[in-house]
């Protein structure tokens, strides 16, 4: 298919003799699932986030599907000749929007990540922080297909990380495949349909938190819903809760990532008929953040 991206017996190597930093990867990243690549520094995870945002190509093996496709790097060239606002009204504009709404999307995105009082300042005087609001914002309006965040969370403030936590989840929920690469073990605990270690050039795919444990998974959302006569629970609520419990006939308990509660509620609240959402509790596990 042509939204998934695969990857078909992957290397690469930096020159001709140069060792290899990749070698022999096979993976599919279909759409809907959210992927995590851990692995010590230097072991090539920016590298393989780069093959897979097609950036650069590899040395050996294929590169399959041509799913629209956005990427946050590491470092964001900032010194670009533009202002933020004017910036992110242009990339909306190549992504066929007019212009009107193009500076109307520009503003909401800068908006979204608390970055609107940024809005006129040149790129080049922005702080890391702020460049990296806008790299996560040229990303976002993209409504990639893909979406590959290369530490992506790293100098942003508490809310603007936690704000690009939803929009990931938002994007999965949208049918978007998003891969991340973060130092934070915690990032997007609980969330991650797929998790793998980048080792000696080679993946080695994880074990997920265990959907029965969410404890191990970090801060989430315990959901207690009611649904119309009869209703099933929407096939969408039941994709992003970890788990579902049917205490009584129609009434629900759902656990969720805190990062997908909003998803959830939303889908919940806007299926048809809509759900009664009765209470919604924030549980952090011990030891968590
Ligand atoms: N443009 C390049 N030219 C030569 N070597 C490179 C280049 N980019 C990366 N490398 C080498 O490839 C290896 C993997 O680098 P990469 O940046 O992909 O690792 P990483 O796992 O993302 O590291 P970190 O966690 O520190 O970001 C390293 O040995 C690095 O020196």
């Amino acid at each position: 298919m042509e939204r998934d991206l695969q990857l078909d017996n992957v290397g690469r190597r930096y020159g001709l003799r140069g060792p290899w930093v990749l070698r022999g990867i096979h993976l599919t990243l279909t759409p809907g699932t959210l992927t995590r690549m851990e692995g010590p520094n230097g072991t090539g995870k920016s590298t393989l986030l780069r093959i897979l945002a097609r950036l650069d190509a590899p040395s050996e093996g294929k590169v399959k599907g041509r799913p629209r496709t956005a990427y946050v790097p590491e470092r964001f060239p900032s010194a670009l000749p533009f202002t933020a606002a004017g910036y992110l009204t242009h990339l909306a504009t190549i992504h066929g929007l007019t212009r009107a709404s193009a500076q109307r999307a520009a503003a909401d995105t800068l908006e979204r990540f608390g970055a609107a009082v940024h809005a006129h300042t040149p790129m080049a005087q922005l702080s890391k922080g702020s460049s990296q609001k806008v790299a996560v914002a040229q990303a976002l309006l993209a409504e990639p297909e893909l979406l590959v965040l290369d530490e992506a969370w790293t100098g942003l403030d508490a809310a603007a990380r936690a704000e690009l936590e939803r929009a990931v989840a938002e994007r999965t929920a949208a049918g978007g495949a998003v891969v991340f690469v973060d130092h934070d073990p915690q990032r997007l605990a609980g969330a991650t349909d797929a998790v793998y270690a980048v080792r000696e050039g080679r993946l080695e795919r994880r074990t997920t938190p265990m959907a029965s444990d969410p404890a191990a998974a970090g801060p989430h959302v315990v959901v207690e819903a009611q649904g119309p006569a009869g209703g099933r629970l929407p096939a969408d609520a039941h994709r992003t809760a970890t788990t579902a419990e049917e205490p009584e006939p129609g009434a629900y308990r759902l656990t969720v990532p805190a990062s997908h509660s909003d998803v959830l509620l939303r889908t919940l609240l806007s299926a048809r008929p809509p759900w009664h959402v009765v209470s919604v509790r924030h549980e952090t596990p011990e030891g968590g953040r």
